[in-house]
């Protein structure tokens, strides 16, 4: 399927057209008779800002968006408390739903790991892994993935073993290169599932990766196999982080 780059020079920008792209697949999804809720998973890292951005202090877009029907997943979560600096979900708290209960605005449902399990040991990461894939739906609407600066996407990292997991839908991992070292994660089943992804990069730190990513030569880094998946690929990014990258961006 289509892989399609937009770019911009400015961030904001960046963060408008996510917002605008978020809210065409939000519309088409609830204006269909067969879905209620619309099912996007966030990811952590830098989409935090970027959503804060563009839905929140972009008022127009924050107006737009229909919060009752969203039904809110993480396509990865580090296993710490959920108002942990560390957590995917205590950063989309502060970015997000903190902003929504200060404009007494109800979001649909947030699901997150169940807190209540974790322990210091990580004895029970397996099972926070497989309550979590429990509750997933058979497809996700639309995923927001980030690219780190090493090509890795949700907590799939380069090389790992990971990459390859076909019968778990969530797996956790121990040994995450980036800290902290235990996580959970989409495998690759939830991400082909998927009706949309979606990948935000900014800045020129970004910008070896994605040469690597968008090159003619195969590298097996995640971000590369999302983009070969059978699914719609959107890259947002900004000038700086497609600097040498050959690819024909255009605006969203
Ligand atoms: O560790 C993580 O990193 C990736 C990429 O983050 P970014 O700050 O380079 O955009 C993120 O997508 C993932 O959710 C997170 O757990």
């Amino acid at each position: 399927m289509s892989v399609n780059v937009f770019s911009y020079a400015d961030s904001q920008d960046v963060a408008n057209s996510v917002a605008k792209y978020i809210i065409n697949v939000q519309d088409k999804v609830l204006s269909s008779n067969s879905s209620s809720t619309f099912k996007i998973a966030i990811s952590g890292g830098s989409l935090g800002k970027v959503l804060k951005k563009g839905l929140i202090d972009n008022t127009t877009n924050f107006d737009k968006i229909q919060w009752e029907k969203w039904e809110v997943f993480f396509s990865d979560e580090r296993l710490v408390p959920l108002h942990d600096e560390d957590s995917n979900y205590g950063l989309f708290y502060e970015m997000v739903l903190k902003n929504l209960e200060l404009k007494n605005v109800k979001l649909g449902s947030v699901h997150t790991i169940n807190e209540n399990l974790l322990k210091k040991d990580g004895s029970t990461d397996s099972q926070i892994a497989n309550e979590y894939a429990k509750i997933l739906p058979p497809s996700i609407d639309l995923i927001l993935l980030g690219c780190g600066p090493d090509g890795h996407t949700c907590s799939l990292f380069p090389n790992h073993p990971l990459l390859t997991e076909r019968s778990k839908l969530i797996a956790n991992i121990s040994n995450s290169p980036k800290p902290p070292p235990r996580r959970i994660t989409f495998t690759f089943p939830v991400l082909e599932a998927a009706h949309n992804i979606a990948f935000v990069a900014e800045g020129a730190g970004k910008a070896p990766i994605l040469q690597k990513i968008f090159s003619k030569e195969k590298s097996g880094l995640p971000c590369e196999l999302v983009n070969q998946l059978n699914v719609s690929v959107n890259w947002f990014v900004n000038d700086e982080a497609i600097n040498g990258v050959s690819v024909n961006a255009s605006k969203y």
